[in-house]
């Protein structure tokens, strides 16, 4: 069979490639995308932000590693055709017994390197989806891997943390930011969640927050037992340091923004408060099932999650995608959801 992949080629440019596939291979269902979701990683290789070196390593490649679609066709006949499923970007190639398959150097991790779900239709292993419960919309269901990401970090925070858990600190007043604050206020329930940012409008969105401050006009003497750092970008670097002062001594401080260059760290107050960094990047399929289950049992996280819906968009051709990209570069506020028609 062959397939189309929309593949970018160089920063804000697509072209198509055809690929063969055997679509009797019974290992693997065929998948048809129907919503899929920009992520800040895709914007970085659109735009070019990554650099030459990695651009050069990487591309062409097929964007977006969060999505949606439909089952079109089991060679097994197990999996019944029009079954919703939310399809799993890492691929692990080992098990090990410690490492989970996100951390194993060996994965392959759709859009970072290997062809992500622009496509046609993705071939997917069958530890690589999950069907989706009929209450979750898809413009929502879209950005599922985002939330595993979250969920992700706090179970490794909830295993790698001590248990002094008052008061959770969020550091980031974007989409990861405000799942993350989300899930911590959902799970944690007698725990309070603090969220810090820039903007007052974005700041207003989190209403299940039982705080919300400007990184400017922190009050004197506010502490947070332990800290999930969901900002990325050149902004990590303040805001790492921001949670190094206001954290309380052997807090956790969970890293989960991206940034492009290597950023400064006060090391020396580290040691002195006896901090824990906890290193936080994607997910594997454990946290999607964990995902999938939580959402199926809290309706209410599903109503908050749409606060995240930024915009819906039919894609038809190369021109529509370059379009939802470009639109998603100047949207202030939630995530872009592209409706694949292509
Ligand atoms: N670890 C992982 O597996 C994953 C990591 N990420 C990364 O997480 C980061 C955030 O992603 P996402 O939420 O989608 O991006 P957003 O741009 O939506 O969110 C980041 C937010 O942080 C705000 N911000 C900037 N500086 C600070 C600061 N010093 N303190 C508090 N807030 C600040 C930004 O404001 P403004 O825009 O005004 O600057 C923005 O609102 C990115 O780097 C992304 O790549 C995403 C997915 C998975
Ligand atoms: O977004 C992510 C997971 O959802 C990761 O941040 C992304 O995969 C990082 O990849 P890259 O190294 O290609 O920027
Ligand atoms: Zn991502």
């Amino acid at each position: 069979m062959i397939n189309q992949v929309y593949r970018l080629v160089s920063p804000r440019q697509f072209e198509i490639a055809y690929t063969d596939y055997a679509i009797n291979d019974s290992a693997c269902v065929v998948v048809r995308p129907t919503h899929l979701s920009i992520c800040a990683a895709d914007q970085r290789y659109y735009t070019g932000k990554r650099g030459k070196e990695a651009l050069a390593k990487k591309l062409p490649m097929a964007l977006i590693h969060e999505g949606v679609g439909e089952v079109v066709f089991d060679p097994r006949g197990e999996i019944a055709t029009g079954t919703k499923v939310v399809m799993v970007p890492n691929t692990p190639v080992e098990t090990d017994d410690v490492i989970a398959e996100n951390y194993l150097r060996t994965s392959k991790f759709r859009s970072s390197g290997y062809d992500g779900f622009m496509q046609d239709y993705i071939f997917l292993r069958r530890d690589r989806f999950i069907a989706l419960p009929a209450n979750l919309n898809p413009p929502v269901a879209a950005f599922t891997e985002l939330v595993t990401v979250a969920m992700h970090a706090i179970s490794r925070f909830e295993r790698k943390s001590h248990t002094r858990r008052q008061v959770f600190g969020v550091w980031g007043d974007g989409n990861l930011g405000y799942i993350t604050a989300l899930l911590l206020k959902k799970k944690f329930k007698a725990c309070k969640v603090y969220v810090f940012g820039k903007t007052a409008f974005k700041l207003e969105n989190f209403s299940f927050a039982d705080a919300t401050y400007h990184i400017n006009e922190i009050p004197e003497r506010l502490a947070v037992d332990h800290a999930f750092e969901c900002v990325g970008g050149a902004g990590s670097q303040d805001a790492v340091g921001q949670i190094i002062d206001i954290i309380n001594p052997e807090g956790s401080i969970a890293l989960l923004g991206v940034s492009e260059y290597p950023i400064e760290v006060n090391t020396r107050m580290v040691l002195e408060k006896g901090l824990t960094l906890i290193g936080s990047s994607r997910s594997g399929y454990q946290d999607f099932k964990t995902t999938v289950g939580f959402l199926s049992e809290n309706p209410d996280v599903i109503e908050y999650l749409e606060t995240l819906v930024g915009s819906v968009n039919a894609v038809r051709s190369i021109a529509d995608l370059i379009h939802t990209f470009e639109k998603d570069l100047t949207s202030p506020w939630g995530k872009t959801i592209l409706e694949w028609q292509i």
